[in-house]
């Protein structure tokens, strides 16, 4: 990998003796890795290894993910590299929490915040470009998140309509990304000496938004995927000299993770920078990241208080409709509670909405909580998220697919033939003990419902 002589020029005059061992590491194959989901009924995977763990967090491993395999398809595990997994540590979401992750696409975060707030609580994840907010939304879709809205804003509408919020705000910012050099080589024909300057001006920029998005005595947390002292370090030093109620925080690292203290003398010389984290390629079996936690002073009188938020409105639906929607919990997901209080249309879309879902009429939302299925003329029709989010146990007819064979026959969208004792009606298709997707049983066949667009 031809590395630009800037860039080695640079990291020459910051590392000294250490930049041999650092550029070096660029030079060597990075380590892959993913999460396993929490959230699933079955957490063992079926064709990846568990035995060698990521040294921070529950769910990480190292290995690769066959993006057509089992444990993929069903939202079992989540790709992400080593070090991008430390970031969703240092959130550290609890159930419960109203979370922001403000630049979340794909996923990779926002996923592991999932996972850490059980369902429980409010995430919105944000992304600012709509192509890349559907890919977000398919992720939290195939991981089964029930509790997210997913919306595609700049963040300076989403700090007007939901100022003072959040308990928990994440900006993982888009950056240089000189940590990715070696997983993604496109990102070096990117970079420019000034790459990073611009780079941080973005962030300064984006970080105006998020400071007024977290609540009082609330969390920042920034991240970045760059080795640059701009985006990093001077980054959280312009932050807290124009933000003072804004604290740089402790964050705890295992001590044989590798993970470095930041450089103050590479900003401002703040003894206070030396609490973010850093890691770096030489260290540890990951990629390049950096990461600051921040805390925002309580309020200290009633004007910084924030005035609570609106709650979204349930839908009225049609009675007819409604009779619809509950006659196929009762018949097809008699283990799954459902609130008919928090039920909303969007056209002849039913969505579950989250818990004390906020007023979404200034929100660009593309998913809102859990999308339960379709009204068409005198029925109700599952959705694909609906089978990704329940446990098999809570399904009254479930087909377990038993072999590889029949696993392609089914994501390749063709009818399965059974002996199977089921009744006529849908059936939760599972694979490796979780939900894959939905089918109808008439006369002997499963019909296919895996969408058309997941097809392979
Ligand atoms: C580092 S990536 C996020 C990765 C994601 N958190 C994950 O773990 O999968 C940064 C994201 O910021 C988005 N972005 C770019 N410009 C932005 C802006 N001006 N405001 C907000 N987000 C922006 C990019 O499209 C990109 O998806």
């Amino acid at each position: 990998m031809d590395l630009p002589q800037a860039f080695k020029t640079k990291y020459q005059d910051l590392l000294g003796n250490a930049s041999g061992p650092f550029l070096q590491a660029l030079q060597e194959p990075g380590q892959k890795g993913f999460r396993i989901n929490p959230l699933k009924a079955q957490t063992t995977p079926k064709d990846l290894s568990v035995a060698e763990k990521v040294p921070y967090g529950k769910w990480g491993y190292f290995g690769q993910v066959d993006g057509k395999g089992v444990d993929h398809v069903t939202g079992l595990v989540y790709s992400q590299e080593p070090s991008a997994q430390f970031v969703g540590e240092v959130v550290g979401a609890q159930p419960g929490e109203r979370v922001l992750d403000l630049a979340a696409a794909p996923g990779g975060k926002s996923t592991h915040i999932a996972s850490q707030m059980q369902g429980q609580g409010l995430l919105v994840t944000n992304e600012i470009f709509f192509n890349r907010a559907k890919i977000l939304s398919e992720n939290i879709e195939r991981f089964g998140v029930q509790n997210a809205i997913v919306t595609s804003m700049d963040a300076r509408d989403l700090a007007k309509a939901l100022p003072g919020y959040f308990d928990k705000v994440l900006l993982d910012a888009p950056c240089s990304g000189e940590g990715m050099f070696r997983k993604d080589h496109d990102a070096i024909q990117y970079w420019s000496e000034d790459y990073p300057t611009e780079c941080a001006v973005r962030s300064h920029e984006i970080l105006e938004s998020a400071v007024k998005l977290v609540r009082p005595g609330g969390t920042l947390i920034y991240s970045t995927c760059t080795f640059a002292p701009e985006e990093d370090e001077q980054t959280i030093a312009w932050l807290r000299s124009t933000y003072p109620e804004f604290t740089v925080e402790a964050i705890d690292r295992p001590e044989n993770s590798g993970i470095k203290d930041g450089r103050p003398e590479w900003a401002d010389g703040g003894a206070d920078l030396a609490k973010t984290a850093r890691l770096w390629p030489q260290d540890l079996p990951g990629e390049g990241h950096f990461v600051a936690r921040l805390q925002k002073a309580a309020a200290v009188d009633e004007a910084e208080t924030v005035k609570e938020t609106k709650l979204q409105k349930p839908s009225k639906l049609a009675p007819a409709d409604l009779q619809l929607v509950k006659d196929f919990f009762a018949e097809t997901l008699p283990g799954f509670a459902l609130d008919v209080q928090r039920l909303k249309s969007f056209g002849d879309r039913i969505f579950l909405l989250p818990k004390d879902c906020p007023d979404l009429a200034k929100l660009k939302v593309l998913r809102a909580g859990l999308c339960l299925g379709t009204m068409k003329k005198n029925r109700f029709e599952p959705d694909h998220a609906l089978a990704l989010a329940i446990h098999p146990d809570q399904a009254a007819q479930v087909y377990a697919l038993d072999s590889d064979q029949e696993y392609r026959t089914y994501v390749h969208g063709d009818v399965l033939n059974t002996q199977a004792d089921l009744q006529k009606g849908f059936v939760l298709v599972t694979a490796n003990g979780n939900g894959l997707g939905w089918a109808k049983f008439v006369n002997g066949q499963l019909k296919n419902f895996f969408p058309k667009g997941l097809r392979f």
